[in-house]
Formats: structure tokens, C-alpha cells, sequence
């Protein structure tokens, strides 16, 4: 497994050891004990999977609220993604900032989130699933979101499109409103 670390402290770029052969390929898609030993110690309680049908679908961006802050390691088991974190953690010298990356079924890389960022992604082909696991159980009321195009943040997304968004991102406030929620301090 091969970790790379991004922009943002904490993000980190998961790529498991595949194993190939005339059949096709294994591969570990997540192993506590290879993250633990990187220092990484992360007790997921839930798998969420997403399917999305059409391309330029964005979900996102999302995060819950203390205590119910979620750890994500995500990845694309069906079609590519591209995957955004924003450092949401007051304090954080990166804090606004956002990392991006093509997550695709070819590509099998993972992207690991931390608590204090919200995540999104946009599909960047048809029938996308989106797999992945979070360190704290849904939790409805302390779920929020930031709205995709908040020109502060500038997340350049890969199409240059109106995206296909729930009622719920249609009404995302932008960083600055939302930013009264946060208690997430680094
Ligand atoms: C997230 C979640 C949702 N739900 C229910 C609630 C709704 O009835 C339905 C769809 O939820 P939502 O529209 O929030 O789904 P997404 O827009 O895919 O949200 C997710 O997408 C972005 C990319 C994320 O990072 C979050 O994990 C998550 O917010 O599933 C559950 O029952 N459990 C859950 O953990």
C-alpha cells in the first residue's frame, strides 16, 4: 500500500497493492493494521456506496457537525470521480483551501479524509458508484453542507458545467454562513 500525503494535513492519497494475474487482480481495499502501522489509527463503523447515473452528477459538499464528525476513506469502484476535501478546521493554516483527484475504477486509488473536512465529488462518467467508509454512524441532525461553487474556496471542478445537484446542495450555504457551525478547531 503507498500513501501519499496532499496539500492538505491529514488528506492522504491511498494506493493498495494490486495483484494481477491471467484471471485478473486482487487487492486489500483497506487493512487496519498497514494504516496503523503509518500512524493512522481509524475504527470505521460504516460503509456507505452511491450510485450516480449520469456524468456531471455532484454530491457534495458534505460534512457533520462535532461530535458526530466523520473520517472518510473513499473510492470509485465503477467509472472516475473527481474527489474534493476542504480544510474546514478553524485554526488550520490551510483552513479554505481544497484538494482534488480523479478517483476512477482504472485508477483504484483511495482518498482518506479526516474529521474537519468537507467532501464532494463530481462524476466524470456515467454510472459512477462511489464506495466508502466513515469512523462515525449517520447522524442526520448534524448533517450540513457547503454550497460547490463558493467563490472563496474555487474549487476547479473538471467540467465546466451547471451540475446535477440534490434540492439539499441546490440550498448549501457558502463557507462564510456555514462557518458559524464549525467547532472543530485543529
Ligand atoms: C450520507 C447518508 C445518507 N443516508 C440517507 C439520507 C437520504 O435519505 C439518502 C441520501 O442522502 P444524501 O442526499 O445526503 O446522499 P449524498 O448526497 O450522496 O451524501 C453523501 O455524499 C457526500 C459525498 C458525502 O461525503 C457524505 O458521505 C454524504 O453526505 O440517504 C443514510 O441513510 N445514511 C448516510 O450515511
Amino acid at each position: 500500500m503507498k500513501l501519499t500525503k496532499t496539500n492538505l494535513d491529514g488528506v492522504v492519497i491511498v494506493e493498495p497493492n494490486v495483484f494481477g494475474d491471467h484471471r485478473g487482480w486482487f487487492m486489500e481495499t483497506y487493512n487496519e493494521a498497514n494504516l496503523l502501522e503509518a500512524g493512522i489509527n481509524i475504527k470505521f463503523v460504516q460503509d456507505n456506496q452511491s450510485f450516480s447515473a449520469a456524468k456531471g452528477t455532484l454530491r457534495g459538499l458534505h460534512y457533520q457537525l462535532e461530535p458526530k464528525a466523520q473520517t472518510k476513506l473513499v473510492r470509485c469502484t465503477r467509472g472516475a470521480i473527481y474527489d474534493v476535501a476542504v480544510d474546514i478546521r478553524k485554526g488550520s493554516p490551510t483552513y479554505g483551501q481544497w484538494f482534488g483527484i480523479d478517483l476512477t475504477e482504472q485508477n483504484k486509488k483511495q482518498l482518506l479524509i479526516p474529521k474537519g473536512f468537507a467532501h464532494g465529488f463530481m462524476t466524470i462518467t456515467e454510472n459512477v458508484e462511489v464506495q466508502y467508509k466513515v469512523d462515525e454512524l449517520y447522524a442526520p441532525e448534524c448533517d450540513r453542507g457547503i454550497i460547490w461553487n463558493d467563490p472563496i474556496i474555487g474549487i476547479k471542478w473538471p467540467m465546466d458545467i451547471k451540475p446535477i445537484l440534490s434540492e439539499k446542495d441546490e440550498k448549501a450555504p457558502v463557507l462564510k454562513d456555514a462557518e458559524n457551525n464549525f467547532s472543530y478547531e485543529e
